[in-house]
């Protein structure tokens, strides 16, 4: 179901969402960072110059973060996890500063790509580290502990492959193991990093779902990705990243080819039709990064359109 639906089926059962930043509100953003400069080894990468980045994300939005490769995506993310160098500023998780623990409330998905899939790990024993950040009395699982995490398995469609090992799963169920994980914590903010990479365009969907489902709960979900179709088809909130936060706004706002040129250095079409917003390159082929179907009339469109 794409999400303006679900949001409203939402409404129809009472539930008050908040469909992203600008929603007033006197509790403090479920992130927030102040004047942030951040890198590797002294060297900035996010935040350079003189303006730091300040960019909040109120609860309950769902917004997803884009920009080209080494824009600084995944920098952005592991500073809400406390594992990225910061340089100046403040970065804080429902008010609460990162640098002093803030991180409790953030369930993190990794790139998939970044995991050792020999490690001898079940998928059951996976989840279930997931809630071992925090001090501990005992180095092993309670019984209420695995009920929840299979409780979890359960909810996202895989408590039948909890004794498998986690090499033995495909990317969407992979995705949906560390989505479990990633909520054994009782988080309320969700981060993903390209949780659309390397998966089938039927998992990106069901990826989108579960993640619509746990936003329409109330969860703040926060994910990165290169797919700007994926994007501005599905999601209500984008932030074009560029060592800084170039734009942030609903699609049919933000994804227009001078933000696309100002946040990727090159010229990009942006075709409306059918009420959608669809990014081709200069000769009118669809975004590469991009799976997603494209009814005809939207090619028709992309091959007639002028920048
Ligand atoms: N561990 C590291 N040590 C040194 N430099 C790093 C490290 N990780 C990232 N960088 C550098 O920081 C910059 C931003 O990297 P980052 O991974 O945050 O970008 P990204 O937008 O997520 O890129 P991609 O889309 O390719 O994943 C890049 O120039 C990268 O080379």
């Amino acid at each position: 179901m794409p999400y303006a639906s679900r949001k409203s089926l939402a409404g129809e059962v009472g539930l008050q969402l908040v469909p992203g930043n600008g929603a007033a509100t006197s509790e403090p953003p479920a992130v927030a960072f102040r004047d942030v400069a951040a890198g590797y080894g002294g060297r900035t990468v996010i935040g350079q110059g003189d303006g730091g980045i300040d960019w909040r994300v109120e609860r309950g939005a769902f917004v997803g973060v884009a920009g080209p490769s080494g824009a600084g995506k995944t920098t952005l993310v592991r500073l809400l996890t406390g594992q990225a160098e910061r340089h100046r500023g403040r970065v804080e998780v429902h008010g609460h500063d990162v640098a002093r623990g803030g991180t409790r409330r953030i369930g993190y998905v990794p790139q998939l790509g970044t995991i050792d899939w020999d490690f001898p790990l079940t998928v059951e024993q996976t989840v279930l580290l997931g809630g071992t950040a925090d001090s501990r009395p005992t180095p092993w699982f309670s019984r209420r502990e695995r009920r929840h995490a299979r409780a979890l398995l359960d909810r996202l469609g895989i408590g039948d492959l909890a004794r498998r090992h986690i090499r033995e799963l495909s990317g969407g169920q992979q995705q949906r193991m560390f989505l479990a994980r990633a909520m054994v914590r009782d988080s309320d903010v969700l981060l993903l990093d390209e949780p659309t990479s390397g998966v089938d365009l039927r998992t990106r969907l069901d990826i989108l779902e579960l993640l619509g489902d746990l936003n329409a709960e109330g969860l703040t979900v926060v994910l990165t990705t290169h797919d700007l179709n994926w994007v501005a088809a599905h999601l209500p909130r984008v932030a074009f990243l560029n060592g800084r936060i170039v734009a942030e706004g609903a699609p049919a706002d933000v994804v227009t080819p001078g933000i696309l040129e100002e946040a990727y250095g090159s010229r990009m079409r942006v075709v409306h039709a059918d009420g959608r917003v669809v990014v081709t390159d200069e000769y009118g082929a669809l975004d590469g990064t991009s799976e997603a179907p494209h009814p005809p009339a939207l090619r028709d469109a992309a091959a007639s359109v002028t920048p």
